[in-house]
């Protein structure tokens, strides 16, 4: 059996004076060579979970361990096995980009020879080779979190920890930067990564665990995790009710068809339809404070789009859903068939409550 590439094990984290655990009995492994996405609301426990993992907190009970490393027993060894990729830059602003990349591999006691081949090799890759002697004043955000991953690359960990990654890069950046992410991970680089952009999440990890008040709710294949969501899909109507028409008794006469689970207004009264995932966020069910506030009440002869969630192939029940709108004497104007996103799975299992 291969050792995992991070194994936690009923952690539990309670900061001092705190009235509940920050972290609440986690347990999860990641395998090596796998990108995991901790997913969950502001205040869950990502980014304490992730500071015991790199020996940044020290855990009140349970296991961990990276690269086959006790980080809790014996924090200062397991420290070779990881690299960690912070939020904010903590790039030394004393040093030139390169010496940046030198020092930290000089500070893991690498020779000199592997620090200067092992930096160019990584600027280069990072795209920063004309920029390695600029001063770090002039460097961009995006620049700035290449250098910090290429930093982070230098003693070669078997493990990255990216907390947030994308956060403000532009949509270049942000591409760019999720090719080297895969990159490590086909040369066998471990990477676990926090975020908060769901799409980005389902895209580029091979697992995701959703976090929320220090639990662990969910633990799978983004594309496993929305199967499980409701039903296998999702159909999305854009109609226009018929004068004088009550939109809620419309969706409520929708929702009785035989292979629709809910069905739900997602925008109207005018507003701009809002992408799918959005769509969720404003529509998904209640409770947690009743916020953010639901569509607007639509005026006679606006369009509204209404989300119904399958149990069943749509295929089957396009027909269906056109009788009930043309005995209601509704315009459909538009219809798209789609799955759940992995931004109504987490809706779904962490609610809509402000944090
Ligand atoms: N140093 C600390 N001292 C006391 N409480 C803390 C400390 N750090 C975090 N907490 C609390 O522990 C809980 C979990 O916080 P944590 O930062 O791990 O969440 P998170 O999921 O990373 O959130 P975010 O997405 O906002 O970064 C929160 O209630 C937070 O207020």
């Amino acid at each position: 059996m291969t050792t995992p590439a991070v194994e936690v094990k009923d952690l539990v984290k309670r900061y001092p004076k705190a009235p509940v655990n920050a972290v609440d009995g986690i347990s999860f492994d990641v395998a090596p060579g796998e990108i995991f996405g901790l997913l969950g609301p502001n205040g869950a426990g990502k980014s304490t979970t992730i500071g015991v993992l790199t020996t940044r907190v020290k855990a009140t009970s349970g296991s961990a361990s990276v690269a086959g490393q006790d980080v809790i027993r014996d924090g200062v060894r397991a420290r070779s096995a990881f690299a960690v990729v912070p939020q904010r830059s903590n790039l030394d602003r004393s040093l030139t980009p390169r010496q940046n990349l030198t020092f930290h591999a000089a500070y893991h006691g690498f020779s000199r020879a592997y620090r200067n081949a092992r930096a160019d090799e990584l600027l280069e890759q990072f795209g920063l080779t004309a920029q390695a002697n600029k001063k770090l004043d002039f460097y961009s955000g995006g620049m700035a979190q290449r250098l910090m991953i290429a930093r982070s690359m230098m003693h070669e960990p078997a493990v990255l920890f990216l907390d947030e990654p994308t956060t403000g890069l532009d949509p270049q950046s942000r591409i760019f930067l999720w090719e080297r992410v895969r990159e490590m991970r086909d040369r066998g680089v471990t990477v676990v990564l926090t975020t908060h952009d769901m799409d980005e999440a389902a895209e580029m990890s091979d697992r995701v665990g959703i976090v929320d008040h220090g639990k662990l709710l969910a633990l799978d294949t983004p594309e496993a995790l929305t199967r499980r969501l409701t039903g296998q899909a999702v159909l999305e109507l854009t109609v226009t009710p018929a004068p004088g028409d009550d939109p809620e008794k419309l969706i409520a006469t929708l929702a009785e068809i035989d292979g629709v689970a809910r069905g739900e207004q997602v925008s109207g009264g005018g507003a701009t339809p809002a992408p799918p995932a959005m769509a969720t966020m404003i529509a998904a069910r209640g409770g947690g404070g009743g916020l953010p506030p639901g569509p607007a009440a639509p005026r006679d002869g606006d369009p509204i789009t209404v989300r119904l969630y399958l149990d069943r192939e749509p295929a089957g029940l396009l027909g269906p859903v056109v009788s009930v709108l043309d005995a209601r004497a509704a315009t459909l104007a538009n219809v798209q068939i789609g799955e759940p996103s992995l931004e109504d799975v987490f809706i779904d299992l962490t609610g809509r409550g402000l944090r």
